[in-house]
């Protein structure tokens, strides 16, 4: 906790600023009685006494001292901030987190909880609530605080969790046996540190304004000394009226001070816990800065060129390594497949290529060019201008992006009129066109997504990826989610599409039977690097990689017999490590204990296209091994 306190003052020059005035605040209430040697309530001095020598801030009209009443009123105004932040927090948290893991009745409950709050009129729940809470001092504006505060922070919360709740790690988790308590708070609580502090700090503003306001109302106890207490008798006694403006400014300053502070600090931990913001961008280019000179003097080719890409995602357990040092090109009209076990990195490897990985994902270096063109480097809006003009992507859950509520049409024209074609003539024709290309009917333009197959409506996401017929379209197991036959209708019409228009496609899937048949050059990746390569017939007459003959002798030989399909033996290792030997070597059945785990294989060519990252065909371990033969 204290090293995530002090990575993240060091990490966003906010969070500092907002820490150093929160921590000066925090200590005037603490050393309240060592700031002043008056009680802020006595009244023992003569009334409207101005500024100056002993009382720093003049009086009231009833004599007491207006400095006393400011640092002791702190201690109350703080007290109330973090106390109703924490409770509002810990309730929206617990609700939140229950949703996403109870799921069924209990989400649909408390979805309906949090939304009749949210739209509860603030104040006047505020002021009713207080109403019957009368009499408790400032433990009863804590409660009325607490309990309007809590939807928000719950309503984010539980969107969040419910994200995580269907992460594999969490499906795992309960999948093991493990008890309800120990998945939410050891396996889903961890991903939620960043959110849950930054709702924290966002109630503990609400509380303090809030506080503010139903005191400067006269709502509450207005007998305790506040900062808001004392805005109410500064108007209720006519402070302005009398010249006294201090009496209004100091708590106000207070206020003004203490809100600032938490809104610093929640932009910090945003900025911290939201990689987006500084890592995709700023941070890929510090990153990338070094290596820039190297990659731009070994030129690029193809039509996109991957090079030393190295993405994965930051999590609280530390970084998580999901493409590791991978280059790769992809030629111009070429359909490159992109294989390998679940887990390996070819989601990320493509969202990363393609400047579409989300937060948590962060790309920690390497470069990615378009014809030459630096995506990782573009700004904002020249992406928007680059994708799905130039490139486009479609994966598995791209049916999921069809608004239920609008017809096909539009939504189709949408992704056209977005980037300037407006006329309704042109974009008609194109929409035709373009369900002709995937095997779609023109009448199916008319429909509303719900009257559409999951099929038809990945076609309709793969024709609106073709709508702006972009050079490369990047397809993320596009028909995992379909049927066999399906699937190869599909593929076969992705492959007319490709041969007709002359796109390129990356073509990534577990289901390597596929990929020998459609590609023209296939990818095998392990354990986030891209350990083998070569063109398709290549690869399936002569994979050389261990991991590459086991993954072909998964799947039953394409005009052979049919025979029983058989797995890998053990597990990939986990991308959380440095893995600085073989990451195969636990499962290869032609390990070579001393060399394979204790080096890296670099990747070598073995005959023109083809290459290998493993040391049976490294030329310095076969030097070795003829050399022992003579
Ligand atoms: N949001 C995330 N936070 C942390 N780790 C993640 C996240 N998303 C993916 N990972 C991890 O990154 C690694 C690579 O995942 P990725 O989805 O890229 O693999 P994949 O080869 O595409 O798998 P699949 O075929 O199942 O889609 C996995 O170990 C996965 O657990």
């Amino acid at each position: 906790m204290s090293g995530g306190l002090t990575r993240l003052l060091r990490r966003s020059p906010r969070a500092a600023a907002g820490g150093g005035l929160l921590l000066a605040l925090v200590l005037l209430a603490l050393l309240a009685p060592v700031l002043t040697p008056f009680s802020p309530t006595a009244q023992t001095f003569g009334p409207w006494l101005q500024p100056g020598g002993v009382h720093p801030l003049g009086t009231t009209p009833l004599g007491q001292d207006l400095w006393a009443q400011l640092v002791y009123g702190a201690r109350l105004t703080l007290l109330i901030g973090f106390t109703a932040g924490l409770v509002a927090t810990a309730i929206g948290t617990a609700l939140g987190l229950s949703a996403a893991y109870f799921g069924g009745r209990t989400n649909e409950a408390i979805n309906v909880l949090t939304n009749v709050f949210l739209v509860l009129p603030g104040l006047p729940l505020l002021i009713i609530t207080s109403a019957f809470l009368r009499g408790g001092g400032v433990w009863s504006v804590i409660v009325v605080i607490s309990l309007t505060g809590w939807a928000w922070g719950a309503r984010v919360l539980r969107a969040q969790a419910l994200t995580l709740r269907h992460q594999d790690f969490v499906n795992a988790a309960i999948a093991s046996g493990e008890r309800p308590a120990r998945v939410i708070f050891a396996e889903m609580l961890p991903n939620l540190a960043g959110l849950i502090a930054a709702s924290f700090f966002s109630t503990a503003l609400y509380a303090v304004l809030s506080e503010a306001g139903l005191a400067f109302l006269g709502i509450g106890d207005v007998s305790q000394v506040t900062w808001g207490t004392m805005l109410y008798w500064a108007q209720a006694k006519g402070a302005l009226l009398q010249g006294a403006w201090w009496w209004v400014a100091a708590p106000g300053l207070g206020i003004a001070l203490l809100g600032t502070a938490f809104a610093l600090v929640n932009f910090g931990i945003d900025e911290v816990t939201n990689p987006r913001v500084i890592h995709s961008v700023k941070a890929t280019r510090v990153l990338r800065s070094g290596r820039r000179a190297q990659l731009a003097a070994s030129g690029a080719q193809g039509l996109m060129d991957i090079r030393h890409l190295s993405a994965g995602y930051l999590t609280p357990q530390g970084p998580v390594r999901a493409v590791r040092d991978v280059s790769l090109q992809v030629a111009p009209g070429e359909f490159l497949g992109l294989a390998g076990e679940s887990g390996c990195g070819k989601s990320t490897l493509a969202f990363a290529a393609t400047r579409l990985l989300d937060a948590p994902g962060v790309v920690f270096d390497g470069e990615v060019r378009l014809k030459g063109l630096d995506l990782l480097d573009l700004e904002p809006d020249a992406l928007r201008e680059v994708r799905w003009k130039r490139y486009s992507l479609v994966f598995q859950a791209s049916m999921n992006i069809l608004n239920p509520v609008l017809r096909v049409r539009e939504q189709v024209y949408d992704a056209m009129q977005a980037h300037g074609v407006h006329d309704r003539a042109r974009l008609e024709a194109r929409a035709r066109e373009l369900f002709a290309l995937v095997g779609l009917r023109e009448a199916d333009l008319g429909a509303f997504p719900h009257q559409l197959s999951g099929g038809m409506k990945q076609r309709v996401a793969i024709a609106m990826a073709l709508a702006l017929e972009p050079e490369l379209v990047v397809m993320d197991e596009p028909t995992t989610a379909l049927d066999v036959v399906v699937q190869r209708q599909i593929l076969q019409e992705i492959d007319a599409v490709r041969r007709r228009l002359g796109i390129s496609i990356v073509f990534i899937t577990h289901d390597l039977s596929l990929l020998v048949e459609m590609s023209d050059r296939i990818a095998i990746m392990y354990a986030g690097e891209v350990v083998e390569e070569a063109p398709a017939r290549v690869l399936y007459a002569a994979p050389h990689h261990p991991y590459t003959r086991r993954l072909m002798s998964a799947f039953p030989a394409l005009d052979g017999p049919v025979e029983r399909r058989e797995g890998i033996p053990g597990r990939p290792p986990s991308l959380a490590q440095d893995l600085p030997y073989c990451p195969f070597f636990d499962r290869c059945p032609s390990r070579m204990p001393g060399t394979c785990d204790v080096d890296k294989p670099a990747r070598v060519e073995v005959a023109p296209a083809h290459s290998v990252a493993c040391f049976l065909h490294s030329p310095a371990v076969k030097k070795e091994e003829a050399h022992a033969a003579d």
